[in-house]
């Protein structure tokens, strides 16, 4: 069967974590990836690779994971889709995300692509979770507590702050879905704590939270990608109250996000031209093999 071609556009950590998903799925082969420098400092696991500036240099690329910031992830699917190419994103700044899909939705349609967006494990997994706990007690109250752990979007944001070296964002669980921000910052010379704190706490990312904000020598010195999360639903089923719903899972966050990353776009190849969310998307789609030997292994 003919494999799956992906293009990984942005080498961090998810980035690098969705090519380790990629090499692992036996459906997907590497188109290349695509980077801001191109090959310049070429990491060594990249040799067998095509590293370029532009995703049209790479040969017929089907699916374009991003891999970039969130506030990137816009503008990127803006140039790639009219390629005819799909792209899928983690793009996790919750407020937005219906926006962005209401944004994409006719440039997919006219350039006959799909995009997958939100499609990590949270925005993405816990959103099918949460969806289908409030199916099963349609009345009642959901609570998403996470970590602790690292939050890469919280980082990748506080990273792109002036004066901000190195950065590692923790969330830490009040309960009920309150979170604590614990951030840790390397400063470059001669940039003020105060400043890049008033930075920070500004952000929409951090602006509803409690946020502390510690300058460290090292980031390198204190980072941990492990992270995680316990979901509760607590309602009523029919008339009946009391149903009790949890899921939770202890997790290393990039690879989590690289395979789910991988999942999608695998589905995109199943899905008609348009925008979509996790939740729009049958979850057989996410699996690679045969569909009435999946049913008959997990129905
Ligand atoms: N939904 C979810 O569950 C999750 C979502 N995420 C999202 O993934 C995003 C990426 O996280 P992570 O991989 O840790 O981030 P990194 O900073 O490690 O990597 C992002 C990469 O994108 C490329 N890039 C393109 N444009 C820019 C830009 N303007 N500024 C900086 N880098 C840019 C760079 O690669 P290069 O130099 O190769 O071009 C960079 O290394 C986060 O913003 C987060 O929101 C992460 C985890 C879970
Ligand atoms: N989007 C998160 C993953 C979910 C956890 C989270 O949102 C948080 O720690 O605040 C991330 O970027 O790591």
């Amino acid at each position: 069967m003919k494999k799956i071609r992906a293009a990984v556009v942005g080498y961090g950590n998810i980035g690098r974590y969705s090519l380790e998903a990629l090499e692992a799925a036996d459906d997907f082969e590497v188109a290349g990836i695509v980077r801001r420098n191109g090959t310049e400092n070429k990491p060594a696991e990249l040799a067998g690779y095509e590293v370029v500036k532009d995703i049209r240099e790479l040969k017929d690329v089907d699916v374009a994971i991003l891999a970039t910031p969130s506030r990137s992830c816009e503008e990127y699917a803006r140039q790639i889709i009219p390629l005819g190419i799909n792209t899928v994103d983690s793009f996790d700044i919750h407020t937005q995300i219906c926006g962005y899909r209401a944004n994409m939705m006719p440039v997919c349609k006219e350039h006959n692509a799909v995009s997958v967006i939100a499609a990590g494990w949270d925005p993405g997994s816990d959103s099918i979770v949460r969806t289908l706990m409030q199916s099963l007690a349609p009345k009642g109250l959901s609570y998403t507590n996470f970590g602790p752990g690292m939050s890469m979007g919280h980082s990748v944001c506080v990273r792109s702050k002036d004066g901000v070296k190195n950065a590692l964002s923790m969330t830490i669980p009040q309960g009920e879905g309150i979170h604590r921000r614990m951030v840790y910052v390397e400063l470059e010379d001669g940039a003020s704590l105060e400043e890049v704190t008033k930075a920070i706490k500004a952000d929409p990312y951090f602006s509803n939270d409690e946020t502390h904000v510690f300058a460290v020598p090292s980031v390198d010195e204190v980072r941990d990608m492990g992270h995680g999360v316990n979901l509760v639903r607590k309602g009523a089923s029919g008339k009946t109250h009391n149903q009790r719903l949890e899921f939770n899972m202890s997790i290393n966050n990039p690879a989590l996000t690289g395979q789910v990353l991988v999942n999608v776009a695998r589905a995109s190849m199943r899905m008609q031209p348009g925008c979509y969310t996790m939740i729009e998307i049958p979850v057989i789609d996410m699996l690679p093999g045969n569909r009435e030997e999946l049913i008959a292994h997990l129905v």
